[in-house]
This record gives C-alpha cells, sequence and structure tokens, in this order.
C-alpha cells in the first residue's frame, strides 16, 4: 500500500484562487489588503519564507510591505518598527519573521502586534481567543500551521471528529495551537501532545489516526510507530547536505518508509509549508472583509 499524498501545492493553489476572487471583491469596494512583513537579521531560511510571503501576496492581489532590519537591530529598534507597522494605514495585517535573532525578547515583540493586525494569530489576544473558541464577528486569526493542517485534512476528507491525534512538538507556531484547534467543539479530535520529555513516544504515534510531527529532527517517526492507514502530517524541517551532489536540501521528521503503511501523507517540502502560506493570506483577507 502506498499513501495518498497530501498535496500542500495544490490545496494551497485552490486556497489561493478562492482568496483572489474575494480579495477582487474587496479591491472593487475600495478595500485593498496589504501584508506587512517585519524579518530582523540575515538568517538565508528567514529571507527565503519572507519572499516566499512577498510573491504569494503578489500572486493573489494583496500589496506587501517589506521592513527589514539588519542583524545590530536594538530591541528598541525593533519596537520602533512594530509601533509603525501597527499605525500604516496601508498595512492591513503584518508578521514579525520568527525566530527573532538572539537577545529579543519574541513573546515581549509578539504582545505589541495590534491584535486587529495579527497575521500570524499569535498575540495573547488571539491564542486566548483559541482556547476561549470565540470565532465569528472578532476577528481572531488562527495560527497559520495549525489552520492549515486541518484546512488540507478537510479538503482530503480525512475524519477528525472523534480521532485520536498525536502531536510530536509543543511549540508556539504549531504543536500548542494545534493541540488547542484540534479539540475545539467542532473538530473533536482526541489529542495526546508529545514533546522531548515523553516516555515511549513510539507508543503515543501507534495509537493515533492523524500523526503530526512538527520538531524538526529529521526522519524521527518510523514506519513501525504508524498505525497502518493513519494520516501522517510532516512539519518539520531539517537542512541537510546531500552526500552524493553536495548540495543542501531540505528534509521532515517522516522516515520515507512511512509512505508504505500510512493512508495519507504529507510531503515535505511541498506539504504543510505552501498551506502554511496560503492560511497567512487567508487571515489577511478574512480581516480585510470584517473591517469592510
Ligand atoms: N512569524 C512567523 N510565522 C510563521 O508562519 C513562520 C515563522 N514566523 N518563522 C518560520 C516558520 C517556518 N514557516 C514556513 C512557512 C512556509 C514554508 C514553505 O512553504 N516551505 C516550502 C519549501 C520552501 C523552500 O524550499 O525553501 C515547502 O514546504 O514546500 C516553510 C516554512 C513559517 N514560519
Amino acid at each position: 500500500m502506498t499513501a495518498i499524498t497530501l498535496d500542500g501545492v495544490a490545496t494551497a493553489r485552490a486556497v489561493k484562487s478562492e482568496l483572489a476572487e474575494r480579495i477582487s471583491a474587496l479591491r472593487s469596494k475600495g478595500i485593498v489588503p496589504g501584508l506587512g512583513t517585519l524579518l530582523v537579521g540575515d538568517d538565508p531560511g528567514s529571507r527565503s519564507y519572507v519572499a516566499g510571503k512577498h510573491r504569494d501576496c503578489a500572486e493573489v492581489g494583496i500589496e506587501s510591505i517589506r521592513v527589514d532590519l539588519p542583524a545590530t537591530a536594538t530591541s528598541a529598534d525593533v519596537r520602533a518598527a512594530i509601533a509603525d507597522l501597527n499605525s500604516a494605514p496601508e498595512v492591513t495585517g503584518y508578521i514579525v519573521q520568527l525566530p527573532l535573532p538572539a537577545g529579543h525578547d519574541e513573546n515581549a515583540m509578539l504582545e505589541l502586534i495590534d491584535p486587529d493586525k495579527d497575521a500570524d494569530g499569535l498575540h495573547p489576544t488571539n491564542l486566548g481567543r483559541l482556547v476561549l473558541g470565540i470565532e465569528g464577528e472578532l476577528h481572531s486569526p488562527l495560527p497559520c500551521t495549525p489552520a492549515g493542517i486541518v484546512e488540507m485534512l478537510q479538503r482530503y476528507d480525512v475524519p477528525i471528529s472523534g480521532r485520536h491525534v498525536t502531536v510530536i512538538g509543543r511549540g508556539l507556531t504549531v504543536g500548542r495551537p494545534l493541540g488547542l484547534l484540534f479539540t475545539r467543539k467542532g473538530l473533536d479530535a482526541t489529542v495526546t501532545l508529545t514533546h522531548s520529555r515523553t516516555v515511549d513516544l513510539a507508543a503515543e504515534v501507534r495509537r493515533a489516526d492523524i500523526v503530526v510531527a512538527a520538531v524538526g529532527v529529521a526522519h524521527l517517526v518510523k514506519p513501525d510507530w504508524v498505525k497502518p492507514g493513519a494520516a501522517v502530517l510532516d512539519v518539520g524541517i531539517t537542512r541537510v547536505e546531500d552526500p552524493e551532489t553536495g548540495k543542501g536540501r531540505l528534509t521532515g521528521d517522516i522516515d520515507p518508509l512511512v509512505a508504505e503503511v500510512a493512508g495519507h501523507l504529507s510531503p515535505n517540502p511541498g506539504g504543510v509549508g505552501p498551506m502554511t502560506r496560503a492560511m497567512l493570506l487567508s487571515n489577511v483577507v478574512k480581516a480585510a472583509e470584517l473591517r469592510a
């Protein structure tokens, strides 16, 4: 048996074409959505993600505003840039690219973002609304990677309600909010949130109908850990050097042989990453629609 591929590129393309229509409707009413990015320092990975976000915006008709600060920027510089983004009328939503260079207090910076402009859903108010289950008229953006994972499973008709989900990793952007999202009313999964101190990770994965790995340990999840037919989502990113070509490439947390056991498998790259970017655009569009 070979798993059905959860194709993040194709699914993100479908999401983006739906968004493009909503954006042209907004534009015809004179509303122009604009995504800002704040990047501090010159980490090549972060640079390439930010560049990707600007390309996505151009593709769907969202304006994008790029603010880059040098690695030498102080916390006062970052605060000032956030204040400018909060007050810039052309910026309807923005993100602070993580991780910030060492020496910056990320949580303190996230807290300075205007919650109404928080395109990542990482401001404490928006994370609090996720805990409280508040949706609707209030703009309560969901963190992009968790939202992208759920969107992809739903578009492939993978059942979630009542199913057991094992999440590997408890980080701010993926594992922690994903556990909150999957257990909300309406999704109704049962979640095991595992981390580096989990005693028997293989056993926790074996009970799962849906496995999400978001730790950044290359090929951590082995085929004999996976229940036959389970849906497996590969989120972790590790940069490795190909021993044959000597070129750098990206690899995920899932051993490739898991494809022989799983029912659905998201490749990495080409799976959750593109969905994360599509959900960022979706948050910007929703915020603009609510303001209209
Ligand atoms: N404030 C903030 N919000 C984020 O959402 C955020 C962040 N900081 N910091 C870093 C992580 C990582 N992340 C990715 C998004 C898309 C891809 C993506 O589209 N990857 C492509 C491959 C890209 C390539 O080849 O370089 C793929 O999976 O196919 C990857 C990684 C968002 N993050």
